[in-house]
């Protein structure tokens, strides 16, 4: 199987499929780093307004190219990659090229899936630590690609999130994820953030593979983009 292709891969071992998404990188990470500026700074209100219309001219000048809307588009030009390989780009948690995401990694190792993710003060909920929806984003995203454990992908039916204790800013939160048990297109996980050794959430979620399958989902795409998976995953 083409790693890359596969929309369920690592985060970790993706590069970007070429340079015009390292590129988008790049401006990705200036993005991340003007916001994480934005929220802990305060230069004089006449700065501010001139800052804005630099801004503004930037936005302008980078809507000037070509628009694509939606994964799809992307891959329709056959241009800039895979389904898998613009979704890693695009993920609104876990993309490197979308200055939304923190970006959340992902490892798979033997029957565990580990990952991890580092917000700043944007995600700021209560004093100094990770907002709670972004805490459950955060699960929904990496149990949704530890998935890759198991062997019928889907969607989340539902995730459970407890808050043990407050997650810290600016800390590197380590994820692991489990595969409890699987009943037909059910599949049941639960996940774990660490703060060092520090439990500060959890959960439990039941992904449901969709009747046609979770690959269904880009079948839309051209035919010879779309990800197949070996018949040894389809279960
Ligand atoms: C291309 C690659 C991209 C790969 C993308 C990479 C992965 C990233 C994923 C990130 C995660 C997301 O954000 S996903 C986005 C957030 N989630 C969604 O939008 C899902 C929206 N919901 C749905 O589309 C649907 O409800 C599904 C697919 C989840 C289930 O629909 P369905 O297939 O019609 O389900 P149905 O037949 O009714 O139920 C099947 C079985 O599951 C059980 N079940 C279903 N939902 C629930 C539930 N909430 N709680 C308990 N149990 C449930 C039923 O009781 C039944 O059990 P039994 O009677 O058989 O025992």
């Amino acid at each position: 199987m083409n790693e890359l292709k596969n929309p369920f891969a690592s985060e970790e071992i993706t590069p970007a499929f070429n340079d015009e998404w390292q590129a988008k990188r790049r401006v990705a990470a200036a993005v991340r780093l003007l916001t994480e500026v934005l929220v802990t700074s305060s230069p004089d209100t006449s700065k501010m307004h001139d800052i804005a219309e630099q801004l503004e001219t930037t936005a302008a000048d980078f809507a000037a190219s070509p628009r694509v809307y939606g994964r799809l588009d992307w891959i329709r030009s056959g241009e800039h990659g895979s389904y898998g390989q613009v979704s890693h780009e695009l993920n609104p948690l876990a993309g490197y090229s979308n200055p939304l995401a923190p970006p959340v990694t992902t490892r798979i190792e033997g029957d565990v899936a580990y990952g991890h993710c580092f917000c700043g003060w944007a995600y700021e909920g209560p004093p100094g630590s990770v907002h709670g929806g972004y805490v459950a984003a955060i699960f929904d995203q990496f149990m949704g690609f530890a998935q890759k454990l198991g062997k019928r992908p889907g969607m989340t039916g539902y995730l459970h999130v407890d808050y043990h204790q407050r997650t810290p800013l600016t800390t590197d939160l380590q994820l692991e994820a489990r595969i409890t048990s699987a009943e037909g297109r059910k599949t049941f996980m639960e996940g774990k953030m660490y703060a060092g050794d520090a439990l500060t959430a959890s959960c439990n979620a039941l992904f449901v593979e969709p009747r046609q399958g979770i690959y269904s989902l880009e079948a839309q795409a051209r035919p010879e983009e779309v990800f197949s998976p070996p018949a040894s995953d389809r279960g």
